[in-house]
């Protein structure tokens, strides 16, 4: 099967991230879209971080029913801080019979050549970018790419934070059942 790999710290997940999975899936030829909780971002700070627990039961929550979505773990149980050329590597290795593709906002692929290994990533990796505002999503790299044509979505998971702490709604940026875990359990207060 071929298989999207939707990486992300996913702190929370939000409906751009949905938006965006379920337009992969609409518009290319990827049979699953996977959403790899990554327990730690390399280059992100682990203050603000929610436990990876609750964040993939946060994603699992948002992907519930929709047959071609998964939540995934697998950098749970990898060496941390989530690099991912490991995650890919040790994916190749157990799913022989799947075709990876990465999916990406325009901010993170702008940014590929400092991850570790990044080059090799570029190379054998078809990557699908959606651009973000203010990230434009050209490719000077010559990676395998391919620029989603779909509407901007000026969302953020630090904005959500923000304005949970503030007490603002929410309710129109998070899937209901997400945002009702979270405000049940206080995250983000
Ligand atoms: N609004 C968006 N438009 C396009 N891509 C996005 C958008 N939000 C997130 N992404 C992409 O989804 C992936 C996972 O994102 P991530 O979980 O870091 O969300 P985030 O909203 O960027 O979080 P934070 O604000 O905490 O940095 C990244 O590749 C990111 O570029
Ligand atoms: O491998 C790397 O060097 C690397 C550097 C920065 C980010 N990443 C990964 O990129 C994904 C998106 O990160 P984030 O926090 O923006 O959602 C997440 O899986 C990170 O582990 C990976």
């Amino acid at each position: 099967m071929n298989i999207g790999l939707y990486f992300g710290s996913f702190n929370p997940i939000h409906i751009g991230h949905c938006i965006i999975a379920n337009h992969v899936l609409n518009n290319t030829s990827l049979d699953n879209v996977w959403m790899v909780v990554s327990p730690q971002n390399p280059f992100k700070p682990s203050s603000s971080l929610l436990n990876e627990y609750h964040r993939l039961h946060l994603v699992k929550l948002a992907v519930e029913g929709e047959e071609k979505l998964k939540a995934s773990d697998i950098e749970f149980h990898l060496p941390k801080p989530s690099y991912t050329v490991h995650t890919l590597a040790y994916l190749k290795e157990k799913y022989p019979q799947h075709t990876f593709s990465i999916i990406m906002g325009s901010d993170s692929f702008q940014n590929i050549l400092n991850w570790k290994n990044g080059d090799v990533i570029v190379k054998n990796h078809h990557i699908y970018v959606y651009t973000r505002p203010g990230y434009e999503a050209s490719n000077n790299i010559g990676a395998n790419l391919t620029v989603l044509n779909a509407p901007l979505l000026e969302i953020s998971s630090t904005q959500i934070r923000k304005d949970i702490k503030e007490g603002k709604n929410v309710r129109f940026i998070l899937p209901e059942n997400v945002r009702q875990e979270i405000l049940h359990n206080g995250y983000y207060k």
